[in-house]
């Protein structure tokens, strides 16, 4: 029989378990309690119709409610409770997912929500400061069975000898450190540290950096932090929405399961390369191009492309109107120009007023010519006359023609793409550029790099949104919520698996699904607004999110970070990241410089401290790196030493394919499971990839990479912010110089393991 640690005294283990089981069953009953009555509320509202408009609105919201619901409570099946605290007053409380509460009683909480004031002391209570906490106890479940306890006594005498006073929960910690890797990031509700837990729970509004080396839990933090948010200021953000942007999409695959899991569905994850609705950026293109597109200066560039659509003709330009020539000569046009120039409007937006300016020239020729005193006297044409003469002109194709020519309406697509296809208007557009740089934007269209996205972005501000693009966006909305009439009759359908024991129910709740399709239940909520917050603000460019969180944040260009300032005017964001991890060219080395130009110094800086992924003997080897990017910067102190020594092995470069599969083999054999890592120099992935995908059938390696096969091959920018338990680092100097931030991603690479680190590198010739 194990013992807990920090024995209580009290009960031997095993009755101590079975009460907590007692407990925890309890708990998962009211779970389905909750579940059914979702389901069954669920369906009610799915199957009633009629009713004034008002009946209808009230019908959706709660449609859109209790599918949430439905959800939310499946989502936190796995270890639902997870914490007990018990107080010197002799009060106890359970720690879990959400919480729940005696609806039959006096509304006592049964189970508190991790994130409410009162389950602080959990992540908060030493025994220096227990916080009137006199045990701390973690629960240890699989499915719905308990299986182990973790005890602490919050005082002094009983205090575990040689535990760590800064760590809390050390044991249950420990354990999730060194559990295998599944290949999709996990939540750290149960465990989060003091220093973690202070940054979770910092007020919303102003700008917070958070800095912290790797493994420090920085990207556990920003998860926790958007659920945390949610559900404290749930009013403020539920309409407003957040926004968490990562690197890359394989990161948001990996980091895709938590905030579910933690019972939020409601934060838009997002690349870069997506913020733009409508564009999906995949085209690839060289680091100094995209690190060109991200100068700020490129505004400037777009801001002088967009004027040069606006044209003055060298000379008169002849327009036949019914068999009559009408001139418009160049300093009309430029007058016109100008003089709608100067009301500052969006590009688009002023073609009206351009329209005006140019016919009333025209129309003023034609009157001059048919109202014309044959005596010699006055214009024979009034004020009414003239008017309608313009109404005419306008509606003709030719001066319609003319128009588009001389101020054409533009997507931000279009600029752009027009732009990069032609020398001859970059070169108007970008005289502060060098020829050389002027020469890498050009290119042919056909697609979007995500380097693209800041820019097509900055375009849209620049031509405002014309008719086109409002209708375009509306399509995108009836698209998705067409999905999401889909995704609810999903979860109905679903929902009746909790139910299989109740037949009749079952039956009802899968008669729903086959009464109403997703066009009917669509075309039925057609005056509400169905969409949940993030899949509206997904559709619509100008949205503005009442809270941004940004991982992996160093990598953005003042260009992407200009975007991202758009979609959050309140300025109440959270900015996650590690300066001496930036790899990309454009990619900040100082969060002062970012920031300023948004928030001058009105931003705070937290830092975390302790690596969690990282064991002291690979931190040690990345130290050395690290001081070669900066000798100023420290590395995070590792919270735990693994006992195995990184190793490091120089082979003929000719042997390295071979000597690497063999390694990797040997590596992967050792993990009895979790997840290796290979990770490779850019320039060598398509070449080691099919060496070891041709030896072991488990590895996969390509664009975007199945992370829960048991050996994953990848380049640093695809490994950035993911963890293997083993990883092998190939070709280390092959890495530092194919790029000139190349030291930043070894930094990465070496730093991606929870257990082993190997590191294979050439024998220098001779
Ligand atoms: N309090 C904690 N309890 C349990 N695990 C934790 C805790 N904090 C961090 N971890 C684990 O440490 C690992 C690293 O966390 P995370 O990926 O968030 O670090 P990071 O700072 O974003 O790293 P990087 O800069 O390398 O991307 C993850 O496996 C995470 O689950």
């Amino acid at each position: 029989m194990s013992r807990h640690s920090g024995g209580t005294g009290e009960l031997p283990l095993d009755d101590e378990i079975g009460r907590e089981q007692e407990y925890v069953s309890m708990l998962y009953d009211r779970l389905d309690g909750l579940r059914e009555q979702a389901a069954r509320r669920l369906t009610d509202a799915l199957r009633s119709t009629g009713g004034t408009l008002q009946d209808r609105s009230q019908r959706d919201s709660s449609v859109a409610m209790y599918a949430d619901q439905v959800e939310q409570f499946s989502a936190v099946e796995n270890g639902l409770c997870f914490g007990r605290l018990d107080g010197a007053d002799d009060s106890r409380r359970y720690i879990g997912r959400i919480g729940i509460f005696d609806t039959s009683g006096d509304y006592d909480p049964l189970l508190m929500d991790w994130r409410a004031p009162a389950a602080r002391p959990f992540y908060l209570a030493t025994a220096a400061n227990p916080q009137g906490v006199r045990r701390r106890r973690h629960l240890r479940t699989r499915q719905r069975k308990v299986t182990g306890l973790n005890d602490e006594v919050l005082d002094i005498e009983s205090a575990a000898p040689g535990g760590h006073e800064e760590l809390t929960g050390e044991a249950s910690l420990l354990a999730a450190l060194n559990a295998g890797r599944t290949g999709r990031m996990r939540d750290i509700v149960e465990t989060i540290q003091a220093e973690q837990d202070r940054i979770i729970r910092a007020e919303l509004p102003g700008v917070m950096v958070v800095q912290g080396g790797p493994g420090t839990g920085k990207t556990a933090v920003a998860l926790h932090r958007a659920a945390y948010l949610l559900y404290t200021h749930r009013r403020e953000l539920s309409s407003r929405g957040v926004l968490l942007v990562g690197p890359n999409a394989t990161f948001l695959r990996y980091i895709s399961q938590v905030l579910p899991t933690l019972a939020e569905t409601g934060v838009l994850l997002r690349t870069q390369g997506d913020l733009f609705p409508g564009v999906s950026a995949q085209r690839v293109e060289p680091a100094e191009t995209a690190a060109l597109k991200g100068r700020a200066v490129l505004a400037e560039v777009l801001a002088l492309a967009v004027r040069d659509r606006q044209w003055v003709p060298d000379e008169p330009l002849e327009i036949e109107v019914e068999r009559e020539v009408l001139t418009l000569d160049p300093e009309t046009v430029r007058a016109a120009r100008d003089r709608v120039r100067r009301t500052d409007r969006p590009h688009n937006l002023a073609r009206a007023l351009f329209d005006v300016e140019i016919v009333h020239a025209l129309a003023d020729q034609v009157a001059e010519r048919i109202g014309a005193d044959p005596l010699g006297g006055d214009n024979l044409l009034d004020e009414a006359d003239r008017a309608e003469i313009r109404r005419e002109l306008r509606e003709e194709t030719e001066i319609q023609a003319a128009l588009d020519r001389l101020w054409p309406v533009l997507t931000p697509q279009r600029l752009l793409a027009d732009l990069y296809a032609d020398p001859d208007r970059i070169a108007t557009a970008a005289p502060m550029l060098t020829d050389d740089e002027r020469a890498r934007l050009h290119r042919e269209p056909g697609g979007w790099t995500p380097a693209d996205v800041p820019l097509l972005d900055e375009a849209a501000e620049l031509l405002g949104e014309d008719e086109r693009a409002a209708a375009a966006r509306r399509d995108r909305i009836r698209m998705m919520e067409r999905e999401y009439a889909e995704g609810v009759l999903e979860i109905a359908r679903g929902s009746r698996s909790i139910d299989v024991e109740d037949e009749a129910e079952g039956g009802e709740i899968l008669g729903v699904t086959d009464l109403i399709d997703a066009d009917r239940l669509l075309e039925r909520q057609e005056e509400a607004d169905r969409l949940t917050t993030a899949q509206r603000a997904a559709a619509d460019r100008t949205w503005a999110f009442g809270h941004v969180i940004v991982d992996e944040a160093q990598e953005l260009s003042p260009m992407a970070w200009r975007l991202l300032m758009r979609r959050c005017p309140s300025r109440s964001m959270t900015i996650v990241g590690d300066v001496a991890q930036t790899g990309a060219l454009a990619g900040t080395p100082s969060w002062a410089d970012a920031l300023a130009p948004y928030v001058a110094q009105r931003w705070r800086l937290t830092e975390l401290t302790v690596s969690y992924r990282t064991p002291a003997e690979i931190m040690a080897v990345a130290a050395d790196v690290l001081a070669e990017i900066d000798p100023a910067l420290r590395p995070p102190r590792s919270v735990r030493e693994s006992g195995v020594p990184p190793w490091d092995r120089a082979v003929p470069d000719e042997q390295l394919p071979a000597e690497l599969v063999s390694a990797a083999t040997r590596e992967a054999a050792g993990l009895a499971e979790g997840r290796l890592g290979v990770i490779v120099p850019a320039s060598r992935v398509d070449a080691l990839g099919a060496a070891l995908t041709a030896a072991l059938p488990e590895a996969t390696v390509g664009e975007h990479p199945e992370l829960e096969s048991r050996v994953v091959v990848l380049t640093v920018a695809q490994a950035k912010g993911l963890e293997f338990d083993s990883v092998l680092v190939v070709d280390p100097d092959r890495m530092v110089a194919e790029s000139p931030r190349g030291r930043s991603d070894l930094y990465v690479a070496l730093t991606r393991a929870t257990q082993r680190l190997g590191v294979l590198r050439p024998a220098p010739a001779g």
